[in-house]
């Protein structure tokens, strides 16, 4: 898919006020600092379209991008951040149960995963969230573009592994890097092909 448009809509903490349910949309969710405002960026081609910050914790609404006028991209705020306050833990999850109980046009949520790192509570419980509540998601492990091949391969069989001990079918997963723009293709390939499904489901298609 080639990214001819893409631009940023609204910021907003209510589902409510989101733009209007008329079009696919892809959210990215994942641990602060995990990569995922770097990804939008290096996904659209456009650098500085979604903040981003070296420490966790930049974005804190739910922000929509408009791509191709067909799609939309929605940048979350992250969890996991151990510094937030029970407070401001509590709003997220108030934000997010909304967004992902009610948004009705949510056709995945790309789930973000640090390469590096070995299964972490907070991503498998949040996966596990989203099996409850029946929102199809993939994983995109990040950041691959700082440590070896080889240590990424090990890292995520071992994740798969993990997943396995719970998961019947295991959900589809990318490699990506915001850095060298790897997996770019392959996930944005992805998009295409459920834009095409949903397209072709629609009435009147
Ligand atoms: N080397 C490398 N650094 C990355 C990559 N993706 C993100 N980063 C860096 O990781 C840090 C966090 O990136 P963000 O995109 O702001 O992370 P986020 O998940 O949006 O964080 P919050 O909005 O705070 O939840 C920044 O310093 C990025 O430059 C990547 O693929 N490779
Ligand atoms: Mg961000």
């Amino acid at each position: 898919m080639i990214i001819r448009d893409a631009r940023f809509l609204t910021s907003n903490t209510r589902v409510e006020l989101c733009p209007p349910p008329d079009r696919p949309e892809y959210a990215f969710i994942g641990r602060s600092n995990v990569g995922k405002s770097s990804l939008i960026n290096a996904l659209t081609s456009r650098a500085g379209l979604a903040k981003t910050s070296a420490s966790p914790g930049k974005t804190q609404l739910i922000n929509h991008f408009l791509i191709n006028e067909q799609w939309y991209l929605v940048d979350l705020p992250g969890y996991g951040y151990a510094k937030v306050s029970k407070t401001a833990r509590a709003e997220w999850h108030k934000m997010i149960n909304a967004y992902l109980q009610r948004r009705e046009n949510l056709a995945c949520v790309c789930v973000l995963i640090d390469s590096r790192l070995p299964p972490q509570t907070s991503d498998l419980e949040f996966m596990e969230k989203l099996g409850e509540m029946g929102v199809p998601f993939v994983m995109v492990f990040t950041k691959i573009d700082k440590q070896s091949a080889s240590q990424t391969r090990t890292l995520i069989a071992a994740y798969l592994a993990k997943m396995s001990e719970t998961w019947d079918e295991l959900p589809r997963h990318f490699l990506t890097s915001a850095s060298t723009k790897v997996g770019r293709d392959e996930l944005l390939g992805f998009i295409d092909e459920v834009n095409q499904q949903l397209a072709a489901a629609a009435p009147g298609a």
